[in-house]
């Protein structure tokens, strides 16, 4: 037996909160042996980007092979890939290993805005990387690139998971922290009533081809929200390395995320967007049971 084994592919956050940094705290309160393949260095804090030193696909690729080839992979995330290269490196090794536990976080602008994708790779992501994607995890600016639409209602998000869906991604995610920046309606139940306004309320849309599943939580009101997508997907991966199914995995990944966002006031770190808490989940529920 092998303790469960995780590798993301992604960006390195020098201030701690989001990218490969998040991604392997995320994995260790999970339970799992993180592993990385840098794509780019970020000069980054709270308060934004204000440096992208990206890798070569070739350094990329040679990361991946040199972890597959002697530790192995139970499941892999993806996070900043930065270009299209680094993209097809990418998802030509996946697709080498046999790598099934695959989760994509198509990661493209960071909150400050810097661009964390160039535009030109979105073909690529739709093209290589998706058709891997055991869980795709866009939020919804995200979505609405790929899916070629814009994103105001809930019907519209179920119609944006369908086309992403399209391209190979097996279950998709489309996060619901961006809901409401611009003008998407309120949250609504399932009998059409009101249920709460987007202020209170966080909803994730869940599609797995077959059906929809809403995962909502309380939206709370902070600041500090800086690699909650990158959190999020980790965890879904940590989860899935460990041995359960897309939906529990989502579920805790849901969990580990409200945990981790609650608990940030406590780190209460830089001027900006501050990191989230990720010990929360783990103080509360204790490792491996999720
Ligand atoms: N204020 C909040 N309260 C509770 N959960 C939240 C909040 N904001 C985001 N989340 C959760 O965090 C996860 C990431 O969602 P989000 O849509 O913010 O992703 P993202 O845009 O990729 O992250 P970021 O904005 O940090 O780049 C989702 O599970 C979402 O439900
Ligand atoms: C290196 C890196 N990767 C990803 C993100 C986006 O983070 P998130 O969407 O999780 O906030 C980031 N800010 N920096």
């Amino acid at each position: 037996m092998t303790a469960p084994r995780g590798l993301t592919i992604a960006g390195s956050d020098s201030g701690g909160g989001a990218g490969l940094q998040a991604d392997l705290k995320t994995f260790q309160e999970l339970g799992v042996f993180g592993m990385s393949a840098v794509t780019a260095v970020t000069v980054q804090n709270t308060l934004g980007v204000s440096g992208v030193y990206p890798m070569t696909a070739r350094a990329v690729a040679e990361q991946i092979d040199a972890v597959g080839s002697d530790i192995g992979v139970d499941a892999l995330k993806t996070g900043m890939l930065f270009d299209a290269e680094i993209i097809e490196a990418a998802a030509a090794r996946i697709s080498a290993f046999g790598w099934t536990n695959v989760v994509v976080d198509p990661v493209m602008i960071a909150k400050g805005g810097a661009e964390l994708l160039r535009w030109e790779a979105v073909e690529a992501m739709k093209r290589h990387l998706l058709p891997l994607a055991l869980v795709a995890t866009p939020n919804i600016p995200e979505a609405e690139v790929l899916a070629g639409m814009k994103i105001k209602t809930m019907e519209d998000r179920r119609e944006a998971a369908k086309r992403i869906a399209g391209y190979g991604a097996k279950t998709v995610v489309i996060k619901g922290g961006h809901a409401g920046e611009h003008g998407e309606e309120k949250a609504q139940s399932e009998s059409g009533e009101s249920r709460t306004s987007v202020q209170d309320l966080v909803v994730d849309l869940v599609y797995d081809g077959r059906g929809f599943e809403e995962l909502s939580g309380v939206r709370i009101p902070t600041r500090h929200t800086h690699g909650t997508g990158c959190t999020f997907s980790a965890a879904i991966a940590a989860r899935l390395a460990a041995g359960s199914n897309v939906r529990e995995a989502v579920r805790t990944a849901r969990d580990f995320i409200q945990a981790a966002i609650e608990g940030a006031p406590e780190l209460n770190l830089g001027g900006g967007h501050g990191p989230t808490a990720h010990w929360a989940y783990r103080r509360r529920i204790g490792v491996g049971q999720g």
